[in-house]
């Protein structure tokens, strides 16, 4: 599910709807939740989109075992820019792989702002990811105060140019306006329309536009069934990235039936 540049009628790219559960999530309830996902993800939504499930650590292996044959996707929220080591506490791309992930979000700003993640730590994570053979999904995005001064295309670019790794590897991007993250506020159609065009423009210049045409670019931050069809409708959106309604396997569905 994994691969750029394949295409549907009406979208450019097949959508991507990714769940985000953060630290949220234990085994029986995640279980629930996981398999009325696997079961309401019929042939229609099949056809309109790919999903992508990302638990806590803990339940990964246990996901990818109950995934398997199912078409959703199983992913992790960050890793080590490491292989293995003494690093306490960390878990590496490669033990995600391991583990059946076959994707993981990198540099999401809770991230960037809790545990310092800076634009190199970001990189290295997405290249160890590429390393283990998963797809990275780098996040970006700008601050409330970073758009009210009209930075938020600066932002935007200088993470772009400074997470995103060299080559032409497996890659999604996800546009996560810090401000609108868990707030219930999104930007404007217009806003989301500008800053993905702006972010499949400066691919295209690093890279060239076959391989930046291929590459989905997510919108995340207060994503719901409300108003998924028409962010879903922006040019230049392939998906979400859905963090509080991803925890709802009916809300999780229904967004996706809005590609
Ligand atoms: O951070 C997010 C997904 O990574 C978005 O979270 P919400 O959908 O809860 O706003």
């Amino acid at each position: 599910m994994m691969q750029t540049g394949s295409t549907m009628a009406g979208h450019k790219r097949r959508p991507l709807i990714a769940g985000n559960w953060k630290m949220n999530g234990l085994k029986i309830a995640g279980a629930r939740t996981l398999g009325q996902v696997i079961e309401g993800y019929d042939a229609a939504l099949r056809a309109k989109a790919d999903l992508l499930v990302c638990p806590p650590a803990p339940l990964l292996y246990t996901f990818a075992a109950a995934s398997i044959g199912s078409g959703v996707a199983i992913g992790a929220q960050t890793c080590h820019p490491a292989a293995s080591g003494a690093c306490t506490g960390e878990i590496s791309a490669e033990m995600l792989a391991d583990a059946g992930a076959s994707a993981v979000i990198v540099g999401h700003s809770e991230r960037r702002s809790y545990n310092g993640e800076t634009d190199a730590d970001v990189r290295a994570r997405a290249e160890a990811a590429r390393r283990a053979g998963l797809t990275p999904i780098v996040c970006v995005g700008e601050t409330r105060e970073e758009r009210d001064a009209g930075r938020a295309l600066d932002v935007v670019g200088a993470q772009l140019a400074g997470s995103v790794p060299d080559g032409e590897g497996a890659l999604i991007v996800a546009y996560e306006p810090v401000w609108a993250i868990g707030t219930g506020l999104t930007p404007t159609v217009a806003d989301v329309a500008e800053v993905h065009a702006f972010m499949r423009a400066e691919l295209r210049k690093r890279f060239g536009a076959a391989f930046a045409d291929g590459v989905r670019l997510l919108y995340g931050g207060s994503v719901k069934p409300a108003n998924a069809a028409e962010l879903m409708a922006v040019e230049d959106v392939d998906g979400a990235l859905v963090g509080g309604a991803s925890l709802v396997a009916a809300d999780f569905l229904a967004i996706a039936a809005g590609c």
